[in-house]
């Protein structure tokens, strides 16, 4: 498919004797977003760490806007357009909002530049600060120390550090985890802004309900194989996924 952003062709990732994930296949069209749900242990965060480099995969081959960068270490995966934020919160101690959305930047500058107060950061390092602040709502916390924040705003500040990288495919793992109702919702709003922007967004989620209302597209894993594809519509009512997954008993 030509506007495939991302495409996973037949992955697989083995650690010993542990097969995490069968010859997965899958793609992230431009633009659009995409869910992996899946019970605990089906591999989703497995896959999310073959297609940024922090795992090679033992089979199969990724290929990111028309690359293929299954062999690339994580730090050329980032430059090439993919930023991604983690199950468990990674924020600094003791640093303010704004500094995490300066530092996260690829250094563009000197080595002096880096170490000097950020008021002379890169200029577009700085435009892409402040775009990322606003975008998320964060300008009243510029100044906080981000880790003292709710954890729904931490996981905020977390996304828009990723954002700072100018990615064209956005990762998250686990967005909505520890978030109220209001703070969920707000989050849905802001990633159906960003796509309306351009951007493509792959992320995991146990949120049901969030993901059947955001998504455009999902993919069931269970034991590290693919066991549906399809719309949230068609999703829901698989028999195979209600069975293996989400119960008779599970709202969608
Ligand atoms: N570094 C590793 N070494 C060995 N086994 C691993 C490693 N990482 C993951 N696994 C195994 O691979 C399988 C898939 O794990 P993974 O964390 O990808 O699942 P998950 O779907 O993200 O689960 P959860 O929803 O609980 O986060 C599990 O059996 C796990 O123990």
């Amino acid at each position: 498919m030509s506007d495939a952003l991302l495409k996973l062709d037949t992955v697989s990732k083995v650690f010993g004797g542990i097969r995490a994930l069968s010859d997965v296949s899958l793609t992230v069209p431009q633009n659009r977003i995409v869910g992996v749900i899946g019970p605990n242990g089906a591999g989703k965060t497995t896959l999310f760490n073959v297609i940024t480099g922090a795992y090679r995969a033992s089979a199969g081959d990724v290929v990111f806007d028309g690359q293929s960068v299954t062999q690339w270490p994580s730090h050329r995966i980032v430059r090439a357009g993919i930023a991604r934020t983690f199950q468990n919160i990674r924020l600094f101690a003791g640093m303010t909002v704004w500094e995490h959305l300066l530092v996260a930047q690829p250094h563009q500058g000197s080595m002096l530049r880096r170490v000097l107060p950020s008021r002379w950061a890169d200029p577009k390092a700085w435009a892409r600060a402040e775009e990322a602040l606003e975008i998320f709502g964060l300008q009243t916390y510029r100044d906080s120390i981000a880790r003292t924040l709710s954890y729904g705003l931490q996981r905020k500040v977390e996304m828009a550090r990723a954002m700072t990288a100018g990615p064209k495919l956005l990762m998250l793992d686990e967005p909505v985890a520890g978030m109220n109702h209001d703070e969920a919702e707000e989050l849905r709003q802001l990633l159906l802004r960003l796509q309306g922007r351009g951007l493509s967004i792959l992320l995991i989620e146990h949120d049901m309900a969030f993901v059947m209302n955001l998504c455009h597209q999902l993919y069931v894993l269970d034991f590290g194989a693919l066991i549906a594809a399809g719309t949230p519509a068609e999703i829901r009512t698989n028999p195979v996924v209600l069975d293996a997954y989400l119960g008779s008993e599970t709202a969608c």
